[in-house]
């Protein structure tokens, strides 16, 4: 089933959602406004249509957002989010529906589908996930952090897996200086105990993921994320309550040179099972963005293509 959707912003940036009345799959959840494409109709045709009958207003140009294919029990969709920047008309509740308009922030705080937490998240998130290279000589390091971050990395991973633990955590206290500087998060890759001291963000080896009974707890706010490569590891994400995982590898790459690559429709059928934002990994560079978007991906995950020349 294909569905369309709209984010539509007012005056004040906040967006709109819709209330799912009684009777109806769902019923109850949030959802961006939208409906069923029908037969014979273009997904824009189909997103105008839904938006004048559910809503009384008249779209103009409509630029694609995410496309996420979801599971859900009995049936599979394609929700295909567009953002809308202008329409005409006033938006009421045509079918009796409640309508919100919710600060971006606020989103993730109302009940919505499945399906729709990686559009919040496509919304509200970073779509590059920069993992650092292992560091060798610190001041060369912090330089290309800085290049990094200058040039908008928002959500990165120090990944240094060869350092001793007195000498990362000098690293990780220098780049998580410099990342609330640039208001960006910092993800520190295996080690949930300096992680929780420092108060950094974690990220979970697949290994350590399958591990754990629990959500490693952290300071107040701090992501906890993970590398899946399959359907299981994707399943104990979720329910361990991740903020996000990377999911590969889509593409061969150099470092991983006997690594079989996913490709993009196995990373899509992946990615129904489940309702976590996924950064898609291996061989990506910031412009596959847009691919991955078109897979139900939150963005792009990498180390070459993503750390700083
Ligand atoms: N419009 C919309 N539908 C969503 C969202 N998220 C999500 O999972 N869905 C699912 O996509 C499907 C959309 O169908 P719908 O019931 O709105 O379709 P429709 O507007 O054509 O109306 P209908 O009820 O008359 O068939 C539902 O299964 C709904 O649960 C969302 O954000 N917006
Ligand atoms: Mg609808």
């Amino acid at each position: 089933m294909h569905v369309v959707a709209a984010v539509l912003r007012d005056a004040r940036g906040r967006i709109l959602l819709a209330r799912r009345t009684a009777g109806r799959d769902l019923a109850g959840a949030w959802e961006f406004p939208g409906g069923k494409v029908e037969p014979g109709e273009t997904a824009l045709q189909a997103l105008d249509r839904e938006l004048r009958e559910e809503l009384g207003i008249r779209i103009g140009p409509a630029r694609p957002l995410v496309s996420v294919p979801q599971a859900y029990p009995g049936k599979r969709i394609v929700l295909d989010v567009y953002e809308v920047d202008q329409f005409e008309g006033t938006a009421r509740g045509l079918e009796r529906q409640a309508l919100a308009w919710a600060p971006a922030e606020k989103l993730a705080s109302y009940p919505m589908p499945p399906a729709d937490r990686p559009v919040v998240a496509a919304l509200t998130a970073a779509d590059r996930y920069l993992i650092t290279p292992e560091p060798t000589d610190r001041p060369g390091f912090l330089s290309k952090l800085d290049k990094a971050l200058a040039a908008g990395a928002r959500r990165i991973q120090l990944r240094a897996r060869a350092m001793a633990a007195a000498d990362l955590a000098i690293l990780a206290r220098d780049a998580q200086i410099r990342c609330r500087a640039k208001g960006a998060q910092l993800l520190l890759n295996g080690e949930p105990g300096l992680a929780a001291d420092l108060g950094l963000g974690l990220h979970l080896r697949s290994a350590q993921l399958m591990a754990l009974s629990a959500r490693p707890v952290l300071a107040e706010g701090q992501p906890v994320a993970a590398s899946c490569h399959d359907a299981d590891e994707l399943a104990q994400a979720e329910r361990l309550g991740l903020d996000f995982v990377v999911l590969g590898p889509v593409r061969a790459t150099e470092s991983h040179p006997g690594v079989a690559p996913m490709g993009w429709e196995k990373f899509a059928a992946l990615r129904e099972g489940v309702s976590l934002p996924i950064y898609a990994l291996g061989g990506m560079k910031p412009a596959d963005v847009a691919v991955a978007r078109r897979h139900g991906g939150q963005g792009v995950a990498g180390v070459r293509g993503l750390w700083p020349k």
